[in-house]
């Protein structure tokens, strides 16, 4: 999906956000590389490519809503489908290696909502080039062992409409602070996360 001699641009680009998981793509955060990215993942012809492997008419109908993630901690990556106000997503790796006998942070789809081990196909390892797309559905159960640490990925979601699109940015845009604020908080939670938790997003 990525061009290898893209990597070292795109790693210098990634945003330095402060708190772990995912907030809106805004373009001051990040490098010229990254933001031409996005933009390519963001265009109706790529949409409307991704929507016909996924059985979506004119997936460009849908307002996307990107975000990205530059590290996680222990609570992320527990078993859920996706919210209804999504349509599709699409997850797009950017870590130079990952470590080869971890399963931590490496996406599962996942047939049911409480077995982290029953998985649909084999795990996807969060390599730099990593495409995972898929429609979401009452059933589109995924997540990840947990992980703690630097774990790139670009995520563009296609919503429902546009009132989606400006309450998930709100949204995320004040989890960015209360991330910030509660950060130490959080990693002492997730360290008790079960590996088999779930939750409803
Ligand atoms: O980071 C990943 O691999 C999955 C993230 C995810 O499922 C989500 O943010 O909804
Ligand atoms: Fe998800």
């Amino acid at each position: 999906m990525l061009d290898p001699a893209s990597a070292s641009a795109l790693d210098d680009d990634f945003p330095r956000y402060a708190g772990a998981g995912y907030f809106p793509h805004a373009a001051n955060d990040c490098g010229q590389s990254v933001n031409a990215l996005v933009s390519e993942l963001t265009s109706p012809e790529f949409a409307n490519a991704l929507g016909e492997h996924l059985g979506i008419a004119r997936l460009s109908q849908y307002p996307p809503l990107v975000t990205i993630c530059r590290s996680l901690n222990l609570r992320h990556g527990s078993i859920h489908t996706d919210s209804v106000s999504k349509v599709a997503s699409l997850l797009l790796y950017l870590n130079p290696q990952w470590p080869a006998e971890s399963h931590a942070g490496c996406l599962r789809f996942l047939a049911q909502p409480h077995d982290i081990e029953a998985t649909l196909i084999p795990e996807i390892p969060p390599v730099y080039g990593t495409l995972a797309a898929f429609k979401r559905t009452d059933c589109s159960y995924h997540g990840h062992l947990p992980f703690e640490g630097e774990r790139h990925v670009i995520q563009v979601a296609w919503l429902v409409d546009a009132a989606a699109k400006a309450r998930k940015t709100r949204r995320g845009r004040l989890s960015r602070f209360v991330k910030w604020v509660t950060g130490r908080m959080d990693r002492a939670y997730g360290k008790h996360r079960d590996k088999n938790a779930a939750h409803l997003d």
